[in-house]
This record gives C-alpha cells, structure tokens and sequence, in this order.
C-alpha cells in the first residue's frame, strides 16, 4: 500500500482539520443536506477546512429529506411529471444531492488523483442479507448516478462482503459500512482484494478504483460501556478494572483493525496488485461523534489518526475539533496497551464479538427504520402532494382495534413483509403456491404500457357503430365489467354495456330481448374458458345472433381468455372478431385491470389511458416502498384481518354511495372468495341498509365508499360511536375506481397473510362445481336430472335437507320449519338469502325487505344473493368459510325454459343442477341449510314465503 508521511507534521497549519493531512489521515463530513451544500456551505469546508469526502446513510437522509419542508418544491415538480413511488421520489431526490455534492467535492478528487473527493450513497437497507440485491442495487446506482467519485456503501454484513467483492470486480468503488468486528473487516479486506485480483487478471485496469471500509467506534464503546456500568451497580468484584476500560475498548478494537491493515499491506499478494497500481482500501473510523458526555467531545478523532486513513466526522464533531482538537499520530500509538484493554475484556468476559455481532444487526435494522421512517414521510408528502388526485383512505378504529393495527403493521415493517408482497414472496403467505397468483401488482404498469390496443379497440368498436354489449361470463369475468358500466354510464357514441352472468331462462331471454341483436357486440369472458355459465351462454348468443344477422357472427364476438384456454379455440374456430388474453398469474377475481376489465371498459368507451394513469397512482401509494403505516392497501387489509382474527368482527358491511353503489358486488367476490376457506375469512355483507346500532351484533366492520363529495351515511356516526370500526374511502370521481379496485385487492392479499391462508384459491368453489357437472351429465345421459325427495310439503313449498338438518327441522308446517331453522341463528352468525330466480327489480326489492326483516329481527348480518351469480361471488365463503352460516336456498319452477344449443340440456336443467351442487356443498361441510322450492306462481310463492318467514322470525 501506499507511503506514509515522515516530515514532523502539524506545525505548519493553523486549522487543525486541515492538520489531520499532513497525518496522512483525510477528514470527510458524515452529513449531507441539499440547503447546506446550495450554500456554499460545503464548498467552505473544503476550501477552508481541507475537508475531502462526504459519506451519507439512512438516518442522515432520514433528517434531510424526512424533516421540513426543503424537498418539497421538487417533490411537487417530480409528481407533476408523473406517477412516482415513495421510493422512486427519495431516490430522485438523494441522488439529486450525492451529485450536487459530487460537483463540490469534485476539485478535490481531482487534485488528489482519486485518493478523495469522494461521496458516499448506501444501497437499500433493506438488502443488507442480500448478496444479490445488493449487487443489483449498487450496479444501478452506480450507474444512476454517474460520478467517478461517488462511493456505493454496502453493509460489511456476510452478505454483504460477497456483493463488495462482485462490486469490486465490476469497477465500483466502495465505502463497506457497518464494520464493527475484525472478522468481519478482514472479510470485507479479502473481498476488495480478490476484486481486484478478478479484475486484474480479466486485463482490466485497477488503479481507478477506490474502497473505504467504515470501522465503526463509538457505538462499541456505547454498548460496552453500558454493560460495564451495569456491572459495576450490581456490585461486580472487578468493578476497578471494568471502569477502567470504559471509553477504552473501541479505540483499541480500532487501532488493532489498522494494525491488520498494515500486516496486509506488507504480504506479496497486495504488493502484486500494489505493482498494477492499485489503491489500497482504507480504513475510515465512523460513528466517530461522541456519544457520552463524560468523554471529550472530539475523543474518536484525536485518538485515532494515523496515515492512510479517513476519519468521517459528524458537523459538531467537525466544529469542535476545528475549535479545539489536537493533533498528534495517535493511531499507532500504544499499540500493546491496546492489546491488553482487549485481552482484559476478554477476560471479563465482556463478550466484544457478541457485541460486535449485534452492533451489526442493530446497526442494520436501525437504518432500516430510519429508511422507514424516511420512506414514510415522504409517502406523506406525496399524498399531500397528489391531494384529490388520490382515493382518499381514512380509518376510525376503536382504540384496542387500532393498537392491534399498530402491531401489526410494526411487524409487517420489521419483517419487509410489503416488499416481500412485491418480491412474490410465497412465504407471506402459507409458502405454498401464492407466488404464481401475484401479477396482478405489476398489470396496471403492462397495461398502461400497451394501453394503444384498448384505444384501437375503443375507436373499432364506436367505428362500428354497436348499440349494445352483452358480456358473457361468471364471477371476476362479469363483475369488474358490470362496476365499471354501471360506474362510468354510457359514453356518447359508444355501446351499452350489458352483463349477464346467470343460468336463469327467464333472465337469459330478458336480456336478450333488451339488446339489439344485429347491433351487439358480444364479449365471452373466462379466464379458464372451460367455466359452463359462459360457455351456454355462447351457445345461444351465437345461436340467436346467427339467426338474426343471417350468417356466421364471428364478427360480432370478442373473447377474454387466459392463453392456450378452450375458449380461444372456440373463439379460433367460429372467427371471432378479437380475442384479447388474460395473464394465467392472475386469478378471476384479481383481474379487473387485466383485459377482463379494460377490454369492456375500453369496448364502452371508458378513457382507459385516463382510467390506468389514475390508477397506477394507487399502485404506488400501496408499492414496494410505502411502509405500512403510509400504505392504504396495507392498512386496510391489516384492519379487515385484525378485527377478523382479534374480536370476530368478521362481517365486512359494505356501503357504497349513489352513482358506485355496484362496487359492493364485485367487492364481494374479491373478499369472500378470496379469504373464506378452513373455516376462516371475512364475510362481505352487501347492500344492507344501516339502521341504529341496537340492531346489530359485535361482529361487524363497516367499509363505506364514497363518490365525489358524497356525505357519509348519517348512521354511521351512531355505529362508530357504539364502537364499530368504520373505514371510508373517497373517490374524488369515477375515474378512480381503478384505485378501489386497486386498494381492496393489496388489502385482500394483506387481510388474508393475517388470517394465514392462500387467499388466492377457491376449493369449495370446485367441489360445487364438480356436484353441478354430475347432475348435468346424469340429465344429458337419462333426460331427467336424478330424483330428489322433500321432508315436508306445505301448499306451494317443498323443502329439502340433508339428514342432519332435517333431524333439526322436522316440522311439516312452513312457518313452523322455517321457525326451528331460524331459531338456529344465534349472535355473530349471518343469515344467507340464496335465491336461484331472475334478477330484476322487483325480486331485488323483495329479497331486500325480506333480508332487512330477518336483520332486524334476529340481530345478525344478512346476505341476500342471487344463484348461481354468488356461487363465483360468496359462495366459496359460504361453504368453507367460518360455520357461522344459515342458509336458506330458495328454488322455483322455471316458467318457461330455454334448450343449450349442442348441450343434451336446458338452461333451467343447469339453474337447477347448480342450485342443488350448492345445497350439497353447503350440506357436506355441516352448515345450517335449508332449501326451499316454490311450485306454481313465482310471484305468489315468493310473497307467501316473505309471510311465512315473518311469522317465523316473530319473536314470542
Ligand atoms: O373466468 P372464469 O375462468 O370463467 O371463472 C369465472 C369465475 O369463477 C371462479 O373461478 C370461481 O368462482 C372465479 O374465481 C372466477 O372469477
Ligand atoms: O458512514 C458513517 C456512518 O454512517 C456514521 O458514522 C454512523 O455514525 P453514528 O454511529 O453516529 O450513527
């Protein structure tokens, strides 16, 4: 390594900082903030001061960036150019400041020839056991910022040692910080020289590089010292000798470091690479401000100078040294008393390598937090910064409710667990297959990106000149599309945008009857293409649009499918205008802002560009470097698991106000199917009116949605103040559906990391499924579907059951079973109206004063849904949610009925055959469920039965 310098120095200078040269030692500033370099405040240092390096951390950003109002003029610039995370807008922001540094520090490196002049940038605390994503990081910063004299600080961790080396052996030079132990230096030692030793014997050059290694002191005396003082208060029989090491035992552990440096600079193996000019990796004393007042306030950098050193120092350090240091070659003075201190620590067992070894740890989880609550002020700004163009999300939690939020979000920091979300990280869930169901957190990016084809589309279809849309498909492949219709309203010259995801006959031949058939457009949409709703549904749209257009009407059908799906044959070979594709990493009802979503949305009009842009800046709010305390989706869902797992307060009641009221709907799917499974998970109650608190139970959480400046639900106040966790989210406008959409997704993913299941499954769903295809083929094989016998009869009522609920409810009176099937309800349980009829107004209303009636009545959340629309919806709850169900299935005879073309069956066959795979579903896994079917008129069966359940739920 290089020569010391001999002449008697000191003597010469009248600044003592600029003394420390003449020692061979170089003093940096272990600060940075953009006003004190703008000043001209750093250039002061290094005329006046001799000051030659510049090192940052997180912490040291933390008080930058984190506090005041200084980074606010260019955070509002940088949002106004476009959509940026949290992290995004630091990065911009520190790089902006290393360069600016940089520039000033830029004479000195020049002068020096590369020995100074450098700034320190750290990679990402939280890579810091990570030997690859450190690597990653460094090479992008490296490259970001551009600088011949920036250094990339990378933690001394093992890990970390292994990136320095790949780091090294790529040309970037580095500062390895968080050294504490000699171990751990000699590692980092050994990784920079065989860096270069790669480099060199590759043929590059390796006199341009340049490496620090950061031995950091006071925090060792720090905890050592504390240990000590806690010793001798318990009466230590060698409380002399421990007092005497205080203050003592860092500044030893640091001259012995340089000792060894010295020890490599004299072996063969540098002087190789000495011979090819290679710099030699300093040693650079941190954490060199004084922490305990009874030192000297300048005590780490008079007694550690010595030659070929840096000596990073914090402003006050700086200040006081310059007022009232001394020089002197410290550093290798008293080399053996430094020895002994060491040897007697040993010996008094005070245990420096399980100190050094914390110190490591500490020191990383430190900055992370700091880099937390970096992150977190500045996701703070942003959000104050995007003001109105942002869902505004807002929580008012009963205090215990909040502590546990607290927690929660705590360990979800501690445990990077939202970028462990956005790393695909099976593990935040059960580590089963979850990380194959996860690209829906990167589809609103792809999207925008290839948003032209959504607008192509949109021109083609008003080219057209289509009067109607008429979707076809089940679940998350119709109820994105319906929110988004109903959301957005018609758009002038564009279709309507019609969806239908029912077996019923009677709202097959509605629906049809309300398009225009020669002018539709009809989109099929299943992601698995195999799904039986939409593929009927195709059979006879294409069938009856043949017969209207009078040929092939391959023209008028779009398809919305996973690749390689059924459907894209079927869609193949009958010609299909487009089909447009899915992403096979994206489950049903997770895929509203795929193709599933936007190709209706854009077919009908909705400004996609606009729709995606709004979107993406939830994504960002909810992203990788939002920390939970600032991240919505976070938020959310760490609310909906905790009020679930913590106090049963499983029942989410959804309110959405006028003009989004349909986003209860597909909210519904995303919850229930996605979080009701081992008996567990949260139950979306939709369309439930409020009434006064007396009426409701202590399960209950309350989601209210808002548009526009829409005034909550006056009944809230009365609920919230009972005790009731309310959360609301304001949409300044429609556009920023795709934002709820956004959100409620990331808090499902949350909600059910909490309740520790796969929220990306659906098993109970597929065992109805699989109960529905043995009765269809039974019909298609015989003609009828399989016989089935009721336990009672009343009038127009037959009512069926597996043997253990008829057991409970074997009354052949109507009011007398539904009584003994209700009186089953007890507080916390819900009541689900499961009703396989038509959708239209006039059932809506009924099944909705029914379901009000039976929540006021018995004091318990009410589901009121229609078949076989909820079994892609609720039902997967239903069934293998929590047991806290009573279900009354409602069946009736089809009026008139519709035959699938090419199927051996008809559409009430298959209405018929759903509605029974339910029932013996929910029958398999126990639940209380009862099925009752009404023969002869459905409008009278249905009023006789609202009668009936009244008396039934009538108290005395
Ligand atoms: O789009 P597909 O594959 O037809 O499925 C429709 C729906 O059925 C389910 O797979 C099960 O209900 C949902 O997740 C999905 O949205
Ligand atoms: O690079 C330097 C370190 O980040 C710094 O010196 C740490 O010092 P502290 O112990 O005062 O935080």
């Amino acid at each position: 390594m290089g020569d010391t310098i001999s002449k008697t120095p000191g003597a010469s200078v009248a600044n003592v900082l600029q003394g420390l040269a003449e020692y061979g030692q170089s003093p940096w500033l272990d600060f940075i903030q953009r006003s004190f370099t703008e000043a001209g405040s750093l250039k002061k240092l290094v005329d006046e001061d001799g000051l030659r390096g510049v090192t940052s951390n997180p912490a040291i950003f933390e008080k930058a960036i984190g506090s005041g109002t200084e980074y606010d003029p260019q955070i509002r610039s940088l949002l106004k150019e476009g959509a940026l995370s949290p992290g995004d807008l630091y990065e911009t922001l520190a790089i902006d400041d290393i360069r600016a540094a940089c520039a000033e520090l830029r004479p000195v490196f020049d002068e020096t020839k590369g020995l100074d002049g450098y700034v320190s940038l750290e990679v990402s605390p939280y890579l810091a056991f990570d030997t690859e994503g450190t690597i990653a990081e460094a090479r992008r910063l490296w490259k970001t910022v551009d600088r011949e004299n920036l250094m990339i600080k990378i933690p001394g961790t093992a890990e970390g040692a292994k990136a320095v080396r790949e780091a090294i052996a790529d040309g970037i030079n580095v500062n390895v910080t968080l050294l504490f132990s000699l171990d751990a230096y000699k590692a980092v030692l050994e990784a920079y020289i065989s860096g270069l030793e790669e480099r060199a014997a590759k043929g590059e050059e390796i006199s341009r590089i340049a490496s620090v290694a950061s031995f950091f002191v006071s925090r060792i005396d720090g905890k050592i010292d504390g240990e000590i003082d806690r010793r001798v208060a318990a009466g230590d029989k060698d409380a002399e000798t421990l007092k005497s090491l205080r203050g003592k035992v860092a500044i030893a552990n640091a001259k012995l470091a340089y000792q060894y440096y010295l020890d490599i600079k004299a072996s063969d193996r540098w002087k190789a690479l000495a011979s090819k000019s290679a710099q030699p990796q300093r040693l650079l004393w941190a954490s060199t401000g004084t922490k305990d007042k009874a030192y000297s306030d300048v005590l780490y950098v008079e007694e550690l100078i010595g030659p070929e050193t840096v000596n990073t120092i914090p402003p006050a350090t700086f200040d006081a040294f310059r007022d009232h240091g001394k020089l002197r070659a410290s550093l290798t003075e008293n080399v053996e008393e430094a020895r002994h201190v060491l040897a007697e620590a040993e010996r008094l067992s005070l245990d420096l390598a399980g100190v050094t070894d914390k110190l490591v740890k500490d020191g990383c989880s430190a900055f992370s937090a700091s880099f937390d609550t970096l992150l977190g002020a500045v996701a703070e700004k942003r959000e104050i910064v995007l003001g109105q163009r942002l869902l505004q999300f807002s929580a008012d939690l009963p205090a215990e409710l909040r502590d546990d939020v607290a927690a929660l979000e705590n360990s979800w920091n501690q445990d990077g667990k939202v970028r462990r979300v956005w790393e695909k990280d099976a593990s935040v869930w059960t580590g089963g297959p979850e990380g194959s169901w996860l690209n829906w957190l990167d589809i609103v990016q792809e999207r925008l990106k290839n948003v032209s084809e959504l607008e192509a589309l949109a021109n083609d279809v008003k080219s057209r000149g289509f009067s109607d849309i008429l979707l076809l498909g089940m679940g998350g492949s119709s109820l994105g599309p319906e929110v988004l219709g109903a959301t957005f309203g018609q758009a002038v010259g564009w279709p309507k945008l019609h969806v239908l995801d029912s077996t019923d006959p009677q709202q097959v031949k509605t629906f049809e009857q309300s398009v225009d058939l020669k002018k539709t457009l009809f989109i099929v949409a299943s992601k698995s293409g195999g799904t039986l709703e939409p593929n009927i549904l195709f059979a006879h749209f294409w069938d009856v649009a043949e017969k209207a257009l009078g040929k092939a009407p391959g023209e008028h059908f779009i398809a919305i499918t996973d690749p390689g799906s059924k459907m894209q044959s079927v869609a193949e070979e009958h010609k299909f205008w487009h089909i447009f594709y899915g992403d096979a990493k994206i489950g049903g009802r997770f895929s509203v802002l795929s193709n599933f979503g936007l190709v209706p949305a854009a077919a009908s009009g909705i400004d996609v560009r606009e729709f995606l842009t709004s979107t993406l800046l939830m994504v960002d709010s909810c992203g990788a470097s939002a920390p939970a305390q600032v991240n919505p989706g976070v938020q959310l869902g760490l609310i909906l698991g905790a009020a679930a797992t913590c106090y049963r307060r499983d029942k989410v009641t959804i309110l959405a106000s006028d003009g989004i009221e349909t986003v209860g709907a597909w909210l519904e799917q995303l919850i229930a199917e996605s979080t009701g499974k081992e008996g567990k998970g949260l139950i979306p109650i939709d369309e439930e009116t409020l009434t006064t608190p007396d009426h409701y139970g202590t399960d209950r959480v309350f989601v209210d949605i808002l548009l526009g400046d829409a005034k909550p639900n006056s009944r809230l106040a009365a609920l919230r103040e009972a005790g009731a966790p309310v959360v609301t989210l304001r949409l300044g406008d429609e556009v920023q559906l795709g934002q709820a959409f956004f959100v409620f997704e990331f808090a499902t993913a949350v909600a059910g990391s909490v309740l520790r299941i796969d929220p990306f499954d659906q098993p109970d769903v597929e065992f109805s499924k699989v109960e529905t295809r043995k009765l269809t083929s039974a019909y298609a094989e015989t003609g009828s579907l399989p016989a089935e016998t009721a336990f009672a009869q009343d009038g127009a009522f037959s009512f069926y059951a597996d043997a253990k609920n008829t057991e409970a409810l074997k009354e052949s009176d109507v009011v007398e079973i539904l009584k003994a099937h209700f009186g089953r309800v007890s507080a916390g349980d819900y009541v689900g109206l499961l009703a396989y009829v038509e959708r239209d107004k006039e059932t809506r209303e009924w099944l909705q004063a029914l379901r009000l009636e039976v929540r006021d009545a018995l004091k318990v959340a009410t589901a009121a849904e229609f078949g076989p629309r909820f079994l892609h919806s609720t039902g997967q709850a239903y069934k293998g949610g929590p047991d806290s169900g009573v279900f009354l299935q409602i069946t009736a005879d089809d009026a008139a009925d519709i035959p699938v073309p090419g199927y051996g069956f008809t559409f009430g066959v298959v209405k018929a055959a759903q509605a029974r795979g339910d029932f013996e579903v929910l029958s398999n896994r126990g639940r209380r469920a009862l099925r009752v079917h009404i023969t002869g008129s459905l409008e009278e069966g249905l009023k006789a039965l609202s009668t009936a359940v009244r008396s039934a739920i009538k108290k005395g």
